[in-house]
């Protein structure tokens, strides 16, 4: 097995797979480990691992994460023979979405973001709404349309403009942070721990249409310009694993109300990266972001909405201070109006038909060295 690797025992994400040697199978549960893929309901003698998601392991709660997470961590440290029977070779499977998407919430938390969006959208008004710094504004997305890495994005076609329809000429990425709810809340209940309701990260791909979202937005906010299409990498890693990248939140100003006053550090020191057909085009720092994510959860769950397994929650995009610390086109191009050079001579205002955009994110280890979270990709096909 593969030993000096970013996919050691440190981080063992979950996702979903079918392998080449089972056709018709459901696909399984499996935690990646070097080049491998460990098949969990073989090597745990589990059923719940072979039901084609996460969602009935996660809604087993953080308890079994947790006994999970070490039982796995000790068959592959102390018994690498008998675990190697079921490492399946990466390049043997097929990945699938991870989790059965129950909600989709999307976040607006990175200041820079959120200013840098203002001044583009409203250039008349104040970058940032009144209630920016009060609350984390989000809207409830569109869980039908979250699709693993590697799915295909076709060019939204809509409104854009009074009168005007057509395919978007304004095709965009956000680069954001998923979490992923393991443990639900009933009606009416509010959430406990952060690290007891969210099970883990992905890293989030919010394919926007600018075009059309500035024509639709108004007042009730994003809407079709966004619901065609939100990728997700098809790795999942657990909160534990990112235990050597939790530092202290952002300052904030004002204080937040009590319900959304930090217990516990949920900052988190990841660096991301975005690449544009291969070619390095940004790299937001996730740990500069306004509102961390237990804030969100309180959030969305304050007015007594009830938590479902497999609801997923992104951050908004990822965007630091820095002209190369933007998480969207939008914001690198300024709308368009300072393209982004490639190295092979030509320029990208917005997505072009056929351009591959992929999302990776590091992140300091839980036993030193630096985690990999796993990629989020996908390429454009042109409008039907
Ligand atoms: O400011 C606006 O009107 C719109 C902002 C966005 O498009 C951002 C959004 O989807 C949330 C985010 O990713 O931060
Ligand atoms: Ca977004
Ligand atoms: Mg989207």
């Amino acid at each position: 097995m593969t030993a000096a690797t970013p996919w050691g025992l440190d981080h063992l994400p979950y996702g979903v797979f079918s392998r080449a040697d089972r056709p018709g199978e459901t696909p399984r549960v499996g935690v990646r480990y070097g080049d491998h893929v460990l098949d969990l309901a073989d090597a745990l003698h589990d059923e719940v691992f072979a039901t084609g998601s996460l969602n009935a392991f996660l809604s087993r709660g953080a308890a079994a994460w947790r006994d999970t997470r070490a039982l796995i961590r000790s068959k592959l440290a102390t018994d690498p023979v008998a675990a190697g029977l079921h490492l399946v070779p990466l390049d043997r499977v097929e990945l699938h979405l991870p989790i059965e998407v129950a909600d989709y919430v999307d976040f607006y938390c990175s200041l820079e973001h959120a200013s840098n969006l203002g001044r583009m959208f409203r250039p008349d008004e104040e970058p940032l709404k009144p209630n920016w710094r009060h609350l984390p504004v989000g809207y409830h997305g569109r869980a039908g349309t979250v699709v693993a890495s590697g799915t295909p994005v076709v060019r939204p076609s809509g409104q854009r403009g009074a009168g005007v329809f057509g395919p978007s000429a304004k095709l965009d990425i956000e680069a954001e942070l998923g979490f992923v709810v393991g443990a639900p809340t009933a009606l009416g209940e509010r959430p406990g721990r952060f690290a007891d309701h969210v099970f883990g990260v992905t890293l989030v791909n919010d394919w926007s249409a600018r075009d059309i979202q500035a024509w639709e937005y108004v007042p009730l906010g994003p809407f079709l310009g966004k619901s065609f299409a939100t990728s997700i990498s098809p790795w999942i890693t657990p909160l534990e694993a990112l235990a050597g990248a939790r530092v202290p939140g952002r300052e904030q100003d004002p204080e937040p109300l009590d319900y959304l006053r930090r217990a516990e550090e949920w900052g988190l020191d990841l660096t991301l990266e975005v690449r544009l057909n291969g070619e390095v085009v940004s790299r937001p720092p996730y740990r500069g972001m306004y509102w961390t994510p237990d804030q969100m959860l309180a959030h969305m769950a304050v007015n007594g909405a009830s938590l479902r397994v497999g609801d997923l929650f992104a951050s908004g995009t990822v965007s630091g201070p820095e002209a190369g610390q933007r998480g969207s086109l939008i914001e690198l191009t300024w709308n368009g109006t300072e393209p982004v050079k490639l190295s092979d001579g030509s320029v990208r205002a917005f997505l072009e038909d056929c351009d591959t955009v992929s999302i990776t994110a590091t992140a300091p280890g839980p036993e030193g060295g630096l985690i990999t979270l796993g990629e989020v990709s996908g390429t454009i096909l042109p409008a039907r």
